[in-house]
This record gives structure tokens, sequence and C-alpha cells, in this order.
């Protein structure tokens, strides 16, 4: 896979809100790429023994943050397509070395697909507030996720998540 992530670590990291397939297009992107496939949330889920949901619901926002900041920044990750949870972007020290590890792609959905999509998946642990919506999450958000990507994937044309695999592998082959 030479010519693609250009790091040692050889890894390639998927960013962007909850709903915006990181998790469906990592594992295509990761056979493509003949690399293994990381799910960061089964991370956080495998050390607290509980559904992200339950970790927020019970433990609270900040808990579920540190956790994962911490967890995240004690793995040696290597060789491997990285579909990380939408709130990664509120670390600088995460966010630092996950981009040392290889291209950051920024999968970037409209707004209005990705409120389709969780309203359909609920309910979906989102690291937000009862009173902060989706909407007023994305505004937040979608700023942070420009600014860190190396490369930004425009998914608003409803293509499948092994399209937008391909799409992402043409572009780290260029
Ligand atoms: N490109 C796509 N087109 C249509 N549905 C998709 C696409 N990517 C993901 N989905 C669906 O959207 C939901 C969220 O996908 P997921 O991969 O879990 O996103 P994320 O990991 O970014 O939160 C799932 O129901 C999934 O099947
Ligand atoms: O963006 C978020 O606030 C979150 C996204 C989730 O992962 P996905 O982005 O894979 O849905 C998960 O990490 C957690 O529930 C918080
Ligand atoms: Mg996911």
């Amino acid at each position: 896979m030479s010519n693609v992530t250009n790091t040692e670590a050889n890894c390639v990291t998927l960013i962007g809100m909850p709903g915006a397939g990181k998790s469906s297009v990592g594992r295509y992107l990761a056979k493509a790429l003949k690399l293994r496939f990381h799910d960061t949330d089964d991370d956080l889920e495998r050390r607290e023994n509980a559904t992200l949901q339950t970790i927020m619901d019970t433990k609270g926002l900040d808990y579920f943050r540190a956790l994962e900041e911490s967890l995240l920044l004690d793995i040696d990750f290597q060789g491997e397509v990285i579909a990380t949870g939408g709130s990664v972007i509120y670390s600088q020290p995460l966010m630092t070395k996950l981009k040392a590890l290889g291209p950051l792609v920024f999968l970037d959905v409209p707004l209005l697909t990705l409120q389709d999509r969780v309203a359909q998946d609920a309910p979906r642990g989102m690291a937000k507030s009862q009173n902060t919506s989706y909407e007023e999450l994305y505004q937040q958000r979608h700023p942070l996720y420009c600014a860190w990507a190396d490369i930004t994937i425009d998914c608003g044309d409803s293509a499948k998540p092994e399209t937008i695999a391909d799409t992402i592998v043409k572009l780290l082959r260029r």
C-alpha cells in the first residue's frame, strides 16, 4: 500500500458526524486497502462493558469524552482503517495523534441526509446534552471536521458505502 498513507503507522482515519457512514465505509475501505478495520466505539464499549448510550446515560457526557480521549490516546494504531466516533473532534491531543498516523478523511454528508439516518437508527448515542439539537451539533462540528481533514469526501450524491470507499482509495493513490 505504498503512496497511500505516507506514515510509518500506515493508517487512514475516518471522521465526521454520527450517521455519516464512518463505520460502514470503513469496513469496505479496510478491505480495499488490505488494512485491518478498527472501530473506536468498540474499544469504549469493551472497556465499560456497556453500550455507548448506557455509558452516556449513567456516567454523563464529560465522563464519556474523557474516556474516549484517554483510551484512544493509549492505543498503538498500526496498519488500520480507523472509524472514529464523531466526538473525537473535540479533543485536540487525540486529533493531533490521529493526524500523525496518516490521512484524516472527512465524510461530508448533507444535514438532511444525516438527520434521516439518525432518526431511522434511533436511539443513537451522541456526545451532546438533551437540549442541543442534531442541527446545532452539526453547525458546531462541521467547521472543525473541515479544518482537520486532509481529504473531504462529498457524500451528497447518495452513493453507497462501497462506492464512497472506492472514491477514497482513488484519492489516496493519486
Ligand atoms: N452511504 C450510505 N448510504 C446510505 N446509508 C448509509 C450510508 N452510510 C451509512 N449508512 C447508514 O447510515 C447509518 C449510520 O452509518 P454508520 O456507518 O454507523 O455511521 P457512523 O459510524 O458515521 O455513525 C447506518 O444505518 C448505515 O447503514
Ligand atoms: O458523535 C458523537 O457524539 C458520538 C458518535 C458515536 O459514534 P459514531 O460517530 O460512529 O456514530 C459514538 O462515539 C458516541 O455515541 C458519540
Ligand atoms: Mg460509527
